[in-house]
């Protein structure tokens, strides 16, 4: 029932409210202040800018730039500052913190182990510090009072060639805190179908991925990341609207592969104020996920890169909350989405959103109830 309370939520409710991470990079949501320090640690002397602030908002602006290309360059700077043991714990145990902070309860977080090699660390030690760094951040967070799991994604750079050693370096710490594979990287010639070896890797070893496709380039790359590679979610999937179409009357007639990927329950991991900066959108009230949330969808929402962006999930429910007029039980729909597609096992996830997501919600739907204190 929606009643007269059914008040759009405060940026505060917002906060509070369990929400659930599918789509975040690790070199994408450092501390700018963090990045000043590692940078002098091991002297590296290319940064823009020293200023916790201005780097902050160098990293904002250049990212918005209308290209994905461009908008990738930034990651030079938080890689190169990524190359050590005490760096990658560092970062993964305040991305933990952070996204805790922010109300997260559940997030899987994904970087490029190939991309953090440089100063001699193997693929194997950049996972290992990368996990002891989450379990630490886990226990800080729990420390004060904010409860949040962090899985680990491994990604393959699509313009790459290592994506089978990955995935199968992904396979091999899958039961110590690596919950999938994923590929990314500029989108346009680097077409999902180049890494099926991987896939097909992956899909014998019976574990799971994810594909960035639909992002900077249309349904051609949506289509192969499903029905050639097996993904089992999407990341972005935005351009699966261009198979969608909506008359004047108001109608909707779905394509072939939009049907499908609804009809079979397909996630897409969503991250509007990304999509805004490379072009992908135009605005937040034009995005697609308003229709595909009203179509039913398996839409979820996501940070990408919340250093780059600029964001946070709290930030990214407030613009839908001031595009769409969503409400709590909107926020409710699309975590509890996102809780049925993450990649742990099904008895965690229904126990995430029966004994976390759906008490959280239920507790702040009461407040009005009573006074407050
Ligand atoms: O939105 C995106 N689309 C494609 N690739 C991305 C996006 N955001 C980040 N990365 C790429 O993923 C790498 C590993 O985390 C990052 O270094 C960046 O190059
Ligand atoms: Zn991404």
């Amino acid at each position: 029932m929606h009643s007269q309370h059914a008040v759009s939520p405060s940026a505060e409710h917002i906060r509070r409210a369990p929400k659930v991470l599918l789509h975040d990079h690790l070199d994408g949501g450092l501390r700018p202040a963090t990045i000043v320090e590692l940078a002098a640690a091991v002297g590296y002397g290319n940064l823009p800018t020293d200023d916790p602030d201005a780097l902050g908002t160098w990293f904002r602006e250049a990212a918005d730039s209308g290209s994905l290309e461009r908008y990738l360059e930034t990651f030079t700077h938080t890689c190169a500052v990524m190359q050590t043991r005490e760096a990658l714990v560092r970062v993964a145990a305040e991305c933990a913190e952070d996204l805790a902070a922010d109300g997260v309860v559940y997030a899987e977080i994904r970087y490029a182990p190939e991309q953090h090699l440089d100063a001699g660390l193997t693929l194997d030690e950049v996972v290992e510090a990368v996990n002891e760094g989450f379990r630490i951040g886990e226990h800080n967070a729990a420390r004060t009072g904010h409860r949040i799991r962090v899985g680990a994604l491994l990604t393959a750079m699509r313009h790459a060639a290592r994506s089978l050693e990955i995935a199968e370096l992904a396979n091999r710490y899958r039961d110590a805190g690596v919950v999938g594979f994923d590929i990314a990287g500029a989108e346009a010639g680097h077409p999902p179908t180049r890494h099926l070896d991987a896939f097909e890797y992956l899909q014998r070893e019976n574990f799971h991925f994810t594909i960035h496709a639909g992002e900077a380039f249309g349904l051609p790359s949506i289509w192969e990341a499903v029905q050639w590679c097996g993904a089992d979610r999407l990341g972005h999937g935005v351009r699966i609207i261009d198979d969608i179409d909506v008359k004047d009357d108001g109608s909707v007639s779905l394509g072939r592969l939009a049907a499908y990927v609804r009809d079979k329950r397909i996630p897409l991991e969503m991250c509007p104020t990304s999509n805004l900066q490379t072009g992908a959108a135009d605005s937040y009230a034009d995005h697609p996920i308003g229709l595909l949330r009203k179509l039913y969808f398996r839409v979820t929402v996501n940070t990408d890169n919340r250093l780059m962006s600029g964001t946070s999930m709290t930030r990214e429910f407030e613009h839908l909350v001031d595009a769409f007029g969503y409400d709590l039980d909107d926020m409710q729909w699309f975590t509890v989405n996102a809780m049925k597609s993450a990649f742990i096992p099904f008895d965690e996830r229904l126990a995430m959103i029966n004994e976390v997501i759906k008490p959280g919600y239920a507790a702040l739907r009461a407040e009005w109830l009573f006074p407050r204190g």
